[in-house]
């Protein structure tokens, strides 16, 4: 580790170790995971890619604490999720990870303030209003607090979804095909913004992507197949991508 004087916990938003996962057992046993050891860089935004069936979404599961792996750990932080119930993990998650998914998920009779602040309440907390107007401001919706999701576009209501995720606050933003159900040019905008989050307020970010144009926002990319990592770009460009994916058998 370089200088040898930062520890783990401070380097990466999550880590890896070792992480098997199978699905089912005897004959039908399917490994999705099989060894991965690799740490997320706080302050980055990480982009995981790879062919279908690789492993991808799993990955993101078990590092977000959706699923428990069968071998080896996860780390949040200093945080070993192996050691918590399941009520712990579910307030983990709840207090320390953001998730955006291709389905923005939002409540059509609440609005567009309500949708942000739910997670909160869960939580038990209320984000105070100062918080939430900057959150809003910043991804752009500050404008339609007070509107329903059915008034808004699929990118205003993944901006939605993006502010419910940041509002309390997370050390670590999941987004699963996050711009999955947008054109091109408004799933563009929305990975600027996540660029963005990650440039100005240090915002970890992980996302699973199909598209190398998607993940060309990233700061660096990992690369799955067959569910053991397979090589990680940094800086990429949707062409380095492509040329990657490639020597991967599956482009
Ligand atoms: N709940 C499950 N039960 C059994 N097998 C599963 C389960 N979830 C995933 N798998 C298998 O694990 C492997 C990895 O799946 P995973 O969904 O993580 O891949 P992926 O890279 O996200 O795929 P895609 O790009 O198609 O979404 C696949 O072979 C899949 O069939």
């Amino acid at each position: 580790m370089t200088a040898g004087t930062v520890s783990v916990g401070a380097a990466h938003a999550v880590r890896l170790e070792a992480v098997r996962k199978v699905y089912g057992s005897g004959a039908t046993a399917v490994t999705a995971l099989d060894g991965v050891s690799v740490g997320i860089r706080r302050g980055g935004f990480t982009a995981v890619m790879g062919p279908s069936g690789s492993g991808k979404s799993t990955f993101l599961h078990c590092a977000a604490g959706l699923d428990r792996p069968t071998a080896g750990r996860v780390l949040l932080g200093d945080t070993d999720l192996a050691g918590l119930s399941e009520n712990a993990l579910t307030e983990l998650r709840r207090r320390r990870i953001g998730f955006v998914f291709q389905a923005y998920n939002l409540l059509p009779s609440l609005t567009v303030r309500q949708n942000i602040t739910l997670p909160s309440r869960f939580a038990g907390t209320s984000p105070d209003e100062r918080w939430l107007r900057e959150v809003a401001a910043r991804v752009g919706i500050a404008d339609r607090l007070d509107h329903r999701p059915a008034e808004l576009s699929g990118g205003q209501q993944q901006r939605v979804a993006i502010a419910r995720a940041l509002v309390t606050r997370p050390e670590l933003l999941m987004a699963d095909e996050p711009t999955g159900a947008l054109d091109t040019r408004t799933g563009q905008q929305v990975l600027a913004l996540l660029r963005d989050l990650v440039d100005t307020t240090g915002q970890t970010v992980l996302m699973v992507t199909h598209d190398p144009v998607a993940a060309s926002y990233a700061h660096s990319v990992l690369f799955l197949a067959d569910g053991r990592l397979a090589g990680e770009l940094a800086a990429p460009t949707p062409a380095l991508v492509v040329e990657r994916l490639t020597r991967l058998g599956e482009w």
